[in-house]
């Protein structure tokens, strides 16, 4: 294997010990960093730490020796840039215990995807809101299965920074052959793509579920793709970056593979199953399910239409029935196609 170049940001500290994080931790050390994954639960940390797999989030993928675990947040303090990966309704408190740990100066870059329920934050401002001034806030996001990842098969994400000379440094200390991180400075367009999403995977696989068809699907990822832009736009953020990897990319991807814990998350919901049953034998997070109400109260603040998110959330979290609720979509008038 090619040794990479050394970096400033050389010891990487992962936040999260779930399939994204210890993915994340691995993607680090195949980019020649010094890498320290923290996990929550003591259970995950010594079967990562002694059993080396993370049986949990991510079986069947050997953790190299050279990956560092803990259960102390205190051991951030010798990172030089950290890569916060808890699920996004957690991210705000997870930073505010680990802020003062922080080494000053040392960026964090979110990895998590969502908007947050009580807020309606992004989570650039969720955590932005408790970490010192002087640490930088970044972003990573794309279309990045984590069982992928891990097994180093070809990535690529979007790596936003306001900052350029250190959105650089960041690319230079995460990119390796197989993660390919591309630098924006669209901070907050970058997030609105990998939040909304996972509330159009659910969709997606209501379609799927209930055997609408493919082009039901495409139909769902386009106009998902411009409920998305509208959202981004009246953020700030850019329409070029929504038609980017952490946009239409991570659009694409989540919405057209059961992989996606969203997509059969919906797939289950248009079965017939309740929303209830279906989290009640899963561990691992499906982001839309919180997203879908906190992505519905923030375009109405901003009065911006999202038509298929407010179907979602309407299934989710008000009682709506799937076919009454699907009718009332194919009934909407007709409009034009631009954003
Ligand atoms: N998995 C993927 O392919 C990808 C995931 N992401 C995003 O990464 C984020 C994390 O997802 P992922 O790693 O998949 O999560 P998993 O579903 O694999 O694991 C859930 C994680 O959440 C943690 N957790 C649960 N409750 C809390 C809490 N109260 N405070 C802090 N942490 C808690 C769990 O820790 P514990 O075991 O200690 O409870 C565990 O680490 C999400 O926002 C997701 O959208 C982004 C790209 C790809
Ligand atoms: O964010 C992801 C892919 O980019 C993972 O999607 P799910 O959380 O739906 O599995």
């Amino acid at each position: 294997m090619k040794t990479m170049p050394p970096s400033p940001l050389n010891r990487i500290g992962v936040v999260g010990g779930g399939a994204w994080g210890t993915a994340l931790a691995l993607a680090a050390l195949r980019a020649g960093r010094e890498t320290l994954l923290w996990a929550r639960e003591p259970a995950v940390v010594e079967a990562m730490s002694l059993r080396r797999e993370n049986r949990d989030y991510l079986p069947g993928v050997p953790l190299p020796d050279a990956l560092r675990v803990t259960g102390d947040l205190a051991d951030l303090g010798g990172c030089d840039a950290v890569l916060l990966v808890s699920p996004a309704q957690h991210a705000r408190s997870v930073t505010a215990r680990m802020a003062p740990l922080l080494k000053p100066g040392a960026p964090v870059v979110v990895c998590a995807k969502g908007i947050e329920l009580d807020s309606h934050a992004l989570m650039s401002e969720a955590v932005g809101a408790v970490l010192p001034g002087g640490n930088p806030v970044a972003i990573l996001s794309g279309p990045t299965f984590a069982a992928e990842v891990a097994r180093g098969l070809p990535t690529a994400v979007t790596l936003a920074c306001a900052d350029e000379a250190l959105g650089t440094a960041l690319v230079a200390a995460l990119g390796s052959r197989t993660f390919r991180p591309y630098r924006s400075d669209d901070v907050v367009g970058s997030q609105i793509g990998g939040a909304v999403k996972n509330v159009l995977a659910i969709a997606c696989g209501v379609v799927e579920g209930r055997r609408l068809g493919d082009n039901a699907r495409a139909a769902l990822i386009t106009r998902g793709l411009a409920e998305i832009t509208r959202l981004a736009l009246a953020l700030g953020g850019r329409a070029e970056t929504l038609m980017g990897l952490s946009g239409l990319g991570d659009l694409t991807l989540t919405c057209s593979s059961l992989q996606s814990r969203n997509m059969s998350l919906g797939a289950a919901l248009g079965e017939g199953k309740a929303l209830a049953e279906i989290l009640a034998v899963r561990r691992s997070v499906a982001e839309g399910v919180y997203t879908a109400a906190a992505v519905v109260g923030l375009a109405a603040k901003l009065g911006v239409d999202m038509p298929i998110c407010s179907a979602v959330d309407a299934i989710l979290n008000r009682g709506a029935g799937l076919d009454e609720t699907i009718d009332g979509l194919l009934s909407r008038p007709f409009r034009g196609e631009g954003v």
